[in-house]
């Protein structure tokens, strides 16, 4: 069932019918709950709108998965994105690209080296050749096993981010050990798969999207069960929590958006929501060459917690 669902949304010879694909900008109350939370203290965090103002939903029939819908200011979106191209692929943290094909400035720094390529057909190559960036545990994607071995320091600004919203939801203790960033030209997919390589399988699984927007699917924690298939947006956090942390999930499909919060800037967000780092963003010269690679991509930032409470290393 799974497999079925993901192949239909996949499809390229026939656009598929998104009649049953989940859109949070107008929930059907039908299949979706809109869960209260309980904010914990009066603060915002730099880059988001207050949590009093979080539009929060749960899926009926899926206990455990959390929606938010984008709680990013424009101009904190643009934060994450320019971290997520221009920073977090730099050495020492792991790219995907391949050594045989790719310089070592590529891999040490790939955003510079595809910002100064002159030639058009190879700077082509270099966008859509970037397919992930992993931080603090380093994924190991054959042997699917993290040691100490292979790991950096976390960044501590998308720690401390993560811990803001894991707080917020009432998430005690969390902390952000390991990343995926994934990086999706229109047209790739994620196939089915669960997250179980860490320790800690009862902290929840963090989900944030920036850019184009993909339908996501999540099923059961087994392969037969038809899945639900949500949009999911610029902005837009998901939680895997509790008994859907383990669950299938897979990208069968990126595809263009309406909805371009990062690009539709409002000069009047209060001043007071920003920092300095959050308003260079703000400057054009700045941001078009992010908006370039965002017309046609998604990045996914995709967090977990390793270790267990009061484990010191693996
Ligand atoms: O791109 C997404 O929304 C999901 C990514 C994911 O499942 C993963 O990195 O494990
Ligand atoms: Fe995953």
């Amino acid at each position: 069932m799974f497999i079925k669902s993901f192949k239909f949304y996949k499809s390229k010879t026939t656009e598929p019918d998104f009649s049953e694909v989940l859109d949070f900008q107008d929930p059907n109350e039908k299949f979706v709950d809109k869960k209260r939370i309980e904010v914990k203290g009066n603060e915002s965090y730099f880059s988001l709108i207050s949590p009093k103002e979080w539009q929060c939903y749960e899926i009926k029939d899926r206990p455990g998965l959390i929606f938010i819908r984008n709680p990013f200011t424009p101009s904190g979106q643009r934060f994450w994105i320019s971290r997520c191209l221009k920073d977090y692929p730099k050495s020492p943290n792991v790219v995907n690209l391949n050594p045989k094909q790719f310089s070592k400035e590529a891999i040490n720094d790939w955003w510079n080296c595809f910002q100064t390529e002159k030639n058009d057909c190879e700077r082509k190559r270099l966008k859509v050749s970037m397919r992930w960036t992993t931080l603090g545990y380093h994924h190991d994607w054959d042997t699917k096993v993290y040691s100490e071995n292979m790991k950096n320091k976390f960044p501590q600004d998308l720690a401390d981010l993560t811990k803001f919203f894991a707080t917020t939801l009432g998430f005690e203790n969390y902390s952000a050990e390991a990343a995926i960033v994934n990086y999706y030209p229109i047209g790739t997919t994620l196939a089915g798969h669960t997250d179980h390589s860490e320790a800690n399988l009862d902290a929840p699984l963090f989900s944030f999207s920036f850019g184009q927007k993909a339908i996501f699917l999540l099923g059961g924690q087994s392969k037969d069960e038809k899945p639900s298939a949500m949009f999911l947006k610029s902005g837009d956090v998901v939680v895997m929590s509790k008994s859907s942390r383990l669950c299938y999930h897979a990208v069968p499909r990126v595809m263009s958006c309406e909805l371009e919060p990062y690009n539709n800037f409002n000069s009047n967000e209060p001043e007071e929501k920003k920092c300095k780092i959050v308003n260079d963003c703000d400057d054009e010269n700045f941001w078009t060459p992010f908006r370039h690679y965002l017309k046609d991509s998604r990045i996914n930032i995709n967090i977990r917690q390793v270790l267990n409470k009061g484990q010191l290393e693996l």
